[in-house]
């Protein structure tokens, strides 16, 4: 397991992105590493690309959040590394489908776990980090189905629907300090086991109809970032998918 080791200067105004060793996360952690961010990422299973991203200067710390004890660990590592935090990015989420090999328990209980306990005990932990320079943000990666529920990711939806409720409690808790707002993606990368049949139906969802790629979350979440009047928001990056069944 490759913890980068924290520099002993602590960041300041460092951007916290979870799940941030592959696919979307990695793309925005890259990104605002670029643009010159302090950024730190939390990971849960080691990775080829964790090598890139010590390279590129972003500190990644190894957490599994499905434990209470990770969440703490999680938590007392980004406090004795950073002195202040300029963003949280709320984006490790595992979509997992109801299924015949995990019981309605556990299922509900990890959808809850990393998409609402992680994220309300995170916000709540390091808020003071947040609002230390007057001008923090926490971002909710959500789903366009927290709105509309999925009938084969029922829990999934449930979790993500508790995440942007949260969204408003955040607002309105930690502004003006804190913005809090979520994305709610629809399709916007496919995983590699999925194949053409369900590719194409996919993007059909949409009225763009196209697999858009992490580029579009990454210039929303510098939208809101750059936006200093969003909070209690939720951008729906989602190709005009309510509209698509009404063509
Ligand atoms: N991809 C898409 O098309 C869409 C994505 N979204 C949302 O956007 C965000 C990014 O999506 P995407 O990049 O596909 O996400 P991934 O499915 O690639 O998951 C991101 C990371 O979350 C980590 N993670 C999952 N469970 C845990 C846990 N219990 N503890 C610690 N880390 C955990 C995984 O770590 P590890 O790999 O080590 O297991 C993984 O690297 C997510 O919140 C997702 O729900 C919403 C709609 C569409
Ligand atoms: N954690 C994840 N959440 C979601 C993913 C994913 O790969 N990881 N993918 C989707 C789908 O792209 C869906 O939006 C369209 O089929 C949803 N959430």
């Amino acid at each position: 397991m490759s913890n980068s080791t924290p520099s002993t200067d602590p960041l300041t105004n460092a951007i916290i992105i979870t799940g941030g060793a592959q696919r979307v996360g990695m793309a925005v952690a890259k990104d605002l590493a670029a643009r010159g961010h302090s950024v730190v990422i939390s990971y849960r299973r080691d990775k080829a690309s964790l090598e890139e991203l010590q390279q590129l200067g972003i500190t990644c710390i190894q957490a599994d959040f499905s434990s209470q004890t990770g969440i703490n660990q999680f938590i007392a590592a980004v406090k004795l590394c950073c002195n202040s935090i300029r963003a949280l990015i709320h984006n490790a989420s595992d979509w997992q489908p109801e299924s015949v090999n995990v019981s309605p328990q556990d299922t509900m209980t990890q959808m809850m776990q990393i998409h609402a306990m992680v994220p309300y005990q995170l916000n709540l932990a390091l808020a003071e980090l947040l609002g230390s320079n007057g001008c923090g943000d926490i971002i909710h990666m959500t789903d366009y189905v927290e709105k509309t529920g999925s009938k084969k990711h029922i829990a999934y939806a449930a979790s993500k629907a508790a995440l942007h409720n949260m969204t408003k409690s955040f607002a309105a808790l930690l502004a003006p300090t804190v913005k809090v707002n979520s994305i709610a993606p629809g399709l916007i990368m496919f995983n590699e086991d999925d194949d053409e049949a369900y590719r194409q139906k996919a993007k059909t969802k949409s009225l763009m109809a196209i697999e858009p790629g992490a580029n579009v979350v990454i210039d929303t979440v510098n939208y809101i970032l750059s936006n200093t009047y969003l909070t209690g928001s939720c951008i729906d990056l989602d190709g005009g998918r309510a509209l698509a069944s009404k063509k």
